[in-house]
């Protein structure tokens, strides 16, 4: 649609009173900010002059502290002020640039009709009370995303607001000057989406907000569930969507909410980087964010070596398929499912009644408190007593009985000083040093008990792989025979802190099935690994939720919402735990089941874990356009998939993805060398993907030798993303994209097996514009399904 040059006119004189308000208001707050930072600055400087410090006797001291708190609060509320002004601040200086990028003209029905335009945030004069820009996420801007001109409406606390959308325009306004628009007829343009997506990769991932599509916005503003589970085809902007989320639940709900309250659990550090300034674009502060993998680390502490599930995976990739393999893998899968996480349940059940292990707590070997006596006492208690509430009852006895002992303790380390000729000290020197040796050995003994840590979780974890009576046993215990849990009274401590809610317990009671055939052979790693004080990473979940419910878990209250990327990868079991872990939390799950590169360790399907975090509360969306790739790439990557979950692509057009046979390795090595050095002299981000980290170090050495010195191994320890060639395994390349693929040996040594069709297909989809595979003798057999009018075949 052509726009008019009077418009022009018209647009350049709005953008440049828009301009004009925001330099005024930037000069007052500048001035804000100053005279509030000197407030701080001299606050801080001069915090005592203003209290009088007086110890003299108790009335003063309480004086002297009452006014410490009292200038403290008074510097911190000043430290607020200042920070919310300089918060302002930047964020109109971002505004300054690029003041909005969207403009709808909506006509309420029976009402006048109002020019809205759309920014990343609001934009109001004051004085005036007129809006100049409105926030991309208030209700009325959602229009723009959802509607093409015609009727629309939006929704308000007090119902629909509908009416009619009479234009719809999109800019494009860089250092305050407007360089381009168009009128659009579709709900967002697709002429400025395929521009964008047109352009090269970056080393940080850029916002989307100005055009995000109508199936985003929805995801992206939902807040009717608890739990919103999204299934995206590769590139169909789940990362971006969840980082638009989290900027549109900070806004809406930003008197109750902040950054710090949301936490992401992401694929790796790697991925945190190349993340990190999507928010700070849109003016808001980073969530918290995290691995799984580094929560685990930090509860199990130092004393276990803990396996990454990428060292585990390069272990199930590089080796022979023997009796071995086969009980490692069984063993994967079976930890990570509901049903294991069911066969615990029930086995914190029967604990209940009996079989519960506890530690002697000893002095020099020399036991102080037999494990028999903490076993007496805690089935002393009633038995639909959680285990929680029993532990913590016996700590606070163990505390006494320990400071009774230690006063005996004392007393004989005394008596034997008296009696012993050669000590020459005083009484009352003999006396204080007693007591000091006393304390010096009833400390380790008084923290193991203040932390919880006489219950022996390592000995009754190890006792589910030694002790098959008990395995059978908790097999064949009947769903809802859980004591205390199914239809007993509430009382004090029945439910007190049992580890997961009361709900999750009802709903493990239905797992249970049946133990793999490999089972004699996962008893025989799983205990040998744990003598050696090895942590494989399938039993991290379950040992630390074990070891939780017996120990009381540290659960997360202030989280409000945890979003999860790359959602696939996490077993069911690890869903049941990160749910017991934030209780107070909505979640968002962003998956794609065909880029699940953990197997069977990984989730097969939603349905389970939906019931494990809330059944009816839990919404699933599905995204099937894939944004980042050519579509020759996506028609690739789908027949490579075979069946799978369903993936469109957006048109966007460009050459079509290349199959290379080299002579041996080192041709292909040569090939991919000069492959390299062409994407790269015209201005591409490139990754060579290997199969693994040996691979990995096997291919940066060989393009090191051949003159490749610009490229950048990467590795399970880097922590910031870089572009320009940069070589890593097809794992670490989650979650990120590149203008360039090579998959470096794309053989059928390498993929072969069915589990490596994922991986292959997550390499392949990490490519926006070029997709190159090399390979020596076979092909995998996975390209072999693939038409060949898909792809071009060369030769190195
Ligand atoms: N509405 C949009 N507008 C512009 N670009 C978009 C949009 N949606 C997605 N993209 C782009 O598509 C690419 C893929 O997005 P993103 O990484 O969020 O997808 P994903 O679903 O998380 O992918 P994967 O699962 O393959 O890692 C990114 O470059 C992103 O900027």
């Amino acid at each position: 649609m052509s726009i008019e040059p009077k418009d022009w006119t018209i647009e350049r004189e709005r953008l440049k009173e828009v301009a004009g308000q925001i330099g005024k208001q930037l000069e007052g707050l500048e001035d804000i900010v100053r005279d509030r930072r000197e407030t701080v600055v001299s606050g801080r400087r001069n915090f005592w002059d203003d209290i009088t410090v007086n110890v003299e006797n108790e009335d003063e001291e309480i004086e002297t502290a009452a006014s410490i708190t009292q200038q403290a609060n008074v510097q911190r509320q000043q430290e607020i002020a200042y920070r919310h002004a300089f918060q302002t601040l930047r964020r109109l200086e971002k505004l300054q640039g690029s003041p909005y990028f969207g403009r709808i003209d909506f006509t309420e029905r029976g009402g006048a009709s109002e020019a809205v335009y759309v920014g990343i945030q609001s934009l109001t004069d004051e004085e005036s009370g007129e809006i100049y820009i409105y926030d991309w996420r208030a209700p009325i801007s959602g229009m723009f995303y959802d509607y093409p001109p015609g009727p629309a409406e939006y929704e308000t606390p007090v119902g629909p607001v509908q009416g009619e959308l009479t234009l719809k325009r999109q800019y494009v306004i860089r250092h305050g000057e407007l360089r381009q628009m168009f009128d659009t007829g579709l709900p967002i343009g697709d002429d400025v989406l395929r521009e964008m997506l047109g352009q090269s990769a970056d080393d940080k991932m850029k916002s989307i907000v100005t055009t995000i599509q109508k199936e985003q916005n929805e995801i992206i503003r939902t807040d009717r569930h608890r739990i919103l589970i999204v299934q995206g085809a590769a590139g169909s902007g789940k990362t971006s969507v969840a980082l638009q989320r989290v900027a549109y639940l900070l806004y809406k709900y930003r008197n109750v909410m902040s950054s710090e309250n949301i936490l992401l659990f992401s694929p790796n550090r790697l991925f945190n980087d190349y993340i990190s300034t999507v928010l700070p674009e849109l003016g808001e502060a980073n969530m918290r964010q995290t691995t799984f993998q580094d929560y685990l680390a930090y509860t199990l502490g130092f004393e276990w070596k803990l396996e990454n599930p990428y060292e585990r995976m390069e272990l199930v990739l590089g080796s022979e398929e023997n009796e071995v393999w086969r009980a490692r893998t069984a063993g994967m899968a079976y930890k990570a499912s509901t049903d294991f996480f069911g066969l615990i349940r029930r086995y914190l059940t029967l604990l209940k009644q009996e079989g519960m292990l506890f530690k002697t707590l000893s002095i020099r070997d020399k036991p102080v408190i037999p494990a028999e006596r903490l076993v007496e006492r805690f089935y002393g208690f009633e038995p639909r007593m959680s285990i929680e509430y029993r532990i913590e009852k016996m700590r606070r006895w163990l505390l006494d009985e320990l400071e009774e002992k230690e006063e005996a303790y004392a007393k004989a380390v005394y008596r034997k000083m008296y009696a012993n000729p050669r000590y020459l000290g005083t009484e009352p020197e003999m006396k204080a040093e007693s007591r000091r040796k006393a304390r010096r050995a009833f400390t380790p003994l008084v923290e193991m008990a203040d932390r919880l840590e006489f219950a022996d979780a390592l000995g009754l974890y190890k006792r589910l792989f030694t002790d098959r009576g008990l395995i059978q046993r908790l097999l064949a215990e009947e769903p809802g025979a859980e004591a205390g849990v199914a239809g007993a009274p509430a009382s004090a401590g029945e439910s007190a802190g049992s580890g997961a809610p009361a709900e999750g317990e009802r709903e493990a009671a239905k797992f249970g099935g049946s133990l793999p055939p490999e089972w004699e052979g996962i008893c025989r790693y799983t205990l040998e690994a744990l003598e050696r004080g090895e942590m494989p990473y399938e039993d991290a979940t379950p040992y630390v939720y074990l070891q939780a419910e017996v120990e009381g878990m540290q659960k997360y209250r202030e989280m409000r919402h945890v979003l999860i990327d790359e959602a696939q990868d996490y077993s069911p079991f690890q869903y049941a735990y990160i749910r017991a872990l934030f209780p107070k939390a909505g979640f968002t799950l962003l998956g794609d089941l065909n880029q699940g590169i953990q197997g069977e360790a990984g989730l097969q399907g939603y349905e389970g874990i939906r019931e494990l975090l809330g059944g009816d509360e839990a919404k699933t969306v599905r995204l099937f356009k894939s944004y980042r790739s050519t579509r020759q790439i996506v028609d690739f990557t789908k027949a490579l998939l075979g069946e799978g979950q369903p993936v469109e692509a957006f048109s966007r057009d460009g050459e079509l993805p290349r199959l290379i046979r080299a002579q041996d390795e080192s041709a292909l090595a040569d090939a991919v060398a000069a492959d390299v050095r062409s994407l790269r002299a015209e201005g591409a981000s490139v990754a060579v993907l290997c199969h693994t980290a040996e691979e990995s170090e096997q291919a940066f050495a060989a393009l090191q030798k051949r003159g490749e010195t610009d490229a950048v191994l990467i590795t399970r320890e880097t922590e910031t993303f870089v572009t320009g060639t940069v070589v890593l395994p097809v794992y670490l390349a989650k979650g990120l994209e590149f203008d360039a693929v090579v998959v470096y040996e794309a053989g059928s040594l390498r993929y072969g097996r069915e589990r490596e069709r994922k991986l292959l297909y997550t390499a392949c989809t990490r490519a926006l514009h070029r997709l190159h595979l090399y390979y020596t003798a076979e092909p995998s057999p996975f390209l072999a399904g693939v038409p060949e009018s898909l792809f071009e075949r060369q030769e190195a």
